[in-house]
């Protein structure tokens, strides 16, 4: 079957029902924020959990909402993650068996909803009722490729944003075809490491995957990236020492993180689910909501090593999950590096 017969809606139908519909969860708050929005206080929650709740600083996107106009600024990406944090969106994952207990836990700390969900008869009614979907290739088996290629052509059909993590991409024939056929079902945003963005691309000497690690800098996989983002319609995110973000045309460096989280299994994996949830409030803006989400990831990341009890790859895994969950504005605002190349 011909790629293109699988996800036939096309990039401008997709926009056109993103900015009419951005359907969402419809699921009640969690308890925390119902007693928030009631005007309680729950001692051991951060005080942007009634922040978001109450809705007082953020302008939340969608239909009825001032959307926010996002620029490559520290305050710009604290406000969108005020909005993300006030919506909590639904995430359907379609990850590896890997990643799923550290990402959904990396949803959850964000002020997101996660839900893993793979089954064939099941993806698609769970894509309608999300508000973003993620498709990681990490494990893959035919089965859940069906499943991947179903889910994400549900997505473009209902206008919802979709993510693409090409784990792996270049280390086997079969992996890197099924990344192609995902590829041909028209995601919002691609993100990988840059040996699996250099495979993707069919990029010249693009053989050094090792596995599911990058044996690349990710500067030199920005060609790539632009090549595909232009041929594909989507943003590319190369995340490394400098996360780069294009569209074909802009391109934006992330300067957070830490060299640790590549010890950490699947840090990537969920940085991609993260990248899911900040589109669903930023509709039309993918290049800025995925250099935002970058952003907070890293900078989690960074705070996170400050208050580990040791500075190694264990404790990060938690404290990353703590500074997740409890940062506020003064950390964002000073801390994220986001920067406009050209
Ligand atoms: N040398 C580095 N310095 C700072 N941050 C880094 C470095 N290398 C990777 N990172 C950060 O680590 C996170 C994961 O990126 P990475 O490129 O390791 O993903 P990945 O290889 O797809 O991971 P995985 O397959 O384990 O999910 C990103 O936030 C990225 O910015
Ligand atoms: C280690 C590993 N193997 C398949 S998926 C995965 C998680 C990191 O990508």
């Amino acid at each position: 079957m011909g790629h293109g017969d699988e996800c036939a809606p096309t990039l401008l139908d997709a926009a056109s029902k993103a900015a009419a519909s951005n359907t969402n969860t419809g699921a009640p708050p969690p308890e925390a924020f119902r007693h928030c929005q009631e005007g309680g206080s729950i001692g051991a929650l951060p005080s942007w959990y009634c922040r978001a709740a109450g809705g007082n600083s953020t302008k939340a996107s969608g239909p009825q909402g001032d959307q926010l106009q996002l620029e490559a600024t520290s305050e710009s990406c604290w406000q969108l993650w005020q909005a993300v944090r006030a919506k909590r969106p639904l995430v359907h994952c379609i990850t590896n068996f890997v990643s799923m207990d550290i990402m959904a836990n990396v949803l959850l700390a964000a002020g997101c909803s996660p839900a893993m969900a793979h089954s064939l008869d099941e993806v698609e009614s769970f894509v309608t009722i999300s508000s973003a979907l993620l498709v990681n290739m990490g494990t893959l088996s035919s089965d859940w490729v069906a499943a991947k290629k179903l889910a994400a052509k549900k997505a473009v059909e209902l206008g919802k944003p979709w993510v693409l993590d090409p784990v792996g991409c270049g280390a086997t024939p079969v992996r890197t075809a099924s990344c192609l056929d995902l590829l041909a079902c028209r995601p919002t945003v691609v993100r990988g490491n840059a040996s699996e963005v250099l495979a993707l691309a069919g990029a010249a000497g693009s053989s050094g995957v090792k596995g599911v690690d990058s044996t690349a800098a990710s500067g030199d996989a920005v060609e790539a990236a632009k090549s595909l983002a232009s041929k594909h319609g989507c943003v590319v995110a190369v995340s490394g020492e400098v996360d780069y973000v294009t569209d074909g045309q802009a391109l934006v460096a992330v300067r957070n993180g830490s060299p640790l989280l590549t010890l950490i299994t699947a840090a990537g994996c969920s940085l991609t689910a993260l990248i899911a949830a900040f589109l669903v409030v930023a509709p039309g803006q993918p290049l800025m909501a995925t250099s935002h989400a970058l952003a907070v990831f890293g900078l989690a990341a960074e705070e996170g090593l400050q208050l580990a009890p040791r500075p190694g790859p264990g404790s990060l895994r938690v404290a990353l999950l703590d500074c997740l969950h409890l940062m506020e504005r003064a950390a964002v605002v000073e801390g994220a590096r986001i920067e406009v190349v050209s």
